[in-house]
């Protein structure tokens, strides 16, 4: 295990300080469904190496903020802006070629398919050599397809789903499949991983599992993370900070201490009147 976690360390980006500077900053975003105001005015950035969780009760804009920053939803207003450049029209696609990766609230994998080759679909904005190369499987293509497969197999390992490598994911406990969501982006070699309520639906063991494969993804790569989680005793454990949203605005920004003892948002998970 330690050997395999070395390796995938040399595949994946080098750790960083945890909480440095400011990797994505989103400022002003603004964005409407009809009369529906699902984020208003809401700014914050996420810095280098740290966990963010994004919380607020049903319905505050948590799901849609994420769509923005992997470029599902476009603001009407608003910029975003990472690792330094102004990102214009981004979708998700070229989200993903710029190092961000998702996963989401209802799993969206093929079900079909082993948890090997759903891995490697993360590999495909990596391959240097098309599908037909591929399926040639000959000379540059056979090395590639290689390379691939090895930084599969060592997400495989770190994410101890060796005994599952084979089976078609549909056929999985629900914990698993999740996991292998996780393995899915982490293939993509991420250097912000978008988490959308990771643990919802698991047991008290799965969702140990999964807080831990969390930390040691961000503590051993240096992934930043951001996720929204409804378990406000997994938020308050495994974040550096939180941002708070309610019906679409942001009520407050800080350390999990800071949120916790906040007015607003005590009021908000209360259901105090606006
Ligand atoms: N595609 C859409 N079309 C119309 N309205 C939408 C759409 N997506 C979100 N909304 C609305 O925007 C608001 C914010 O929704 P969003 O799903 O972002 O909240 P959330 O905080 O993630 O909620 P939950 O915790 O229940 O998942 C809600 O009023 C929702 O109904």
């Amino acid at each position: 295990m330690a050997e395999a976690d070395s390796a995938l360390a040399q595949t994946l980006a080098p750790a960083p300080q945890r909480g440095g500077a400011p990797v994505l900053r989103l400022t002003d975003i603004e964005l409407g469904f009809g009369g529906v105001k699902a984020i208003n005015k809401v700014s914050f950035e996420v810095r280098k190496g740290e966990i963010l969780a994004i919380i607020g009760p049903n319905g505050a804009g948590k799901s849609s903020m994420l769509n923005v920053i992997n470029g599902f939803y476009k603001p009407q207003l608003g910029t975003i802006e990472f690792q330094g450049r102004t990102l214009r029209a981004m979708d998700p696609n070229t989200a993903a070629k710029n190092g961000i990766a998702r996963t989401f609230q209802n799993i969206a994998l093929f079900k079909g398919m082993s948890t090997l080759d759903n891995l490697m679909t993360g590999r495909l904005l990596k391959m240097k050599r098309g599908l037909f190369w591929q399926a040639l499987y000959w000379g540059p293509a056979q090395k590639e397809e290689l390379e691939h497969r090895e930084a599969v197999e060592k997400i495989i390992d770190f994410l101890e789903i060796q005994a599952v490598r084979r089976t078609p994911v549909g056929r999985l406990p629900y914990g698993l499949q999740k996991r292998v969501e996780l393995g899915r982006a982490l293939a993509m070699e991420p250097d912000i991983l978008l988490l959308d309520e990771p643990m919802a639906g698991m047991n008290v063991e799965e969702k140990e599992d999964m807080c831990r494969f969390i930390l040691e993804v961000n503590q051993e790569f240096g992934t930043t993370i951001v996720l929204i989680e409804h378990d406000m005793g997994v938020v308050m454990d495994i974040s550096d900070r939180v941002v708070v949203l309610d019906y679409g605005v942001k009520i407050a920004d800080g350390t999990p201490d800071e949120v916790r003892a906040n007015q607003r948002v005590i009021d908000a998970y209360l259901g105090v009147s606006h």
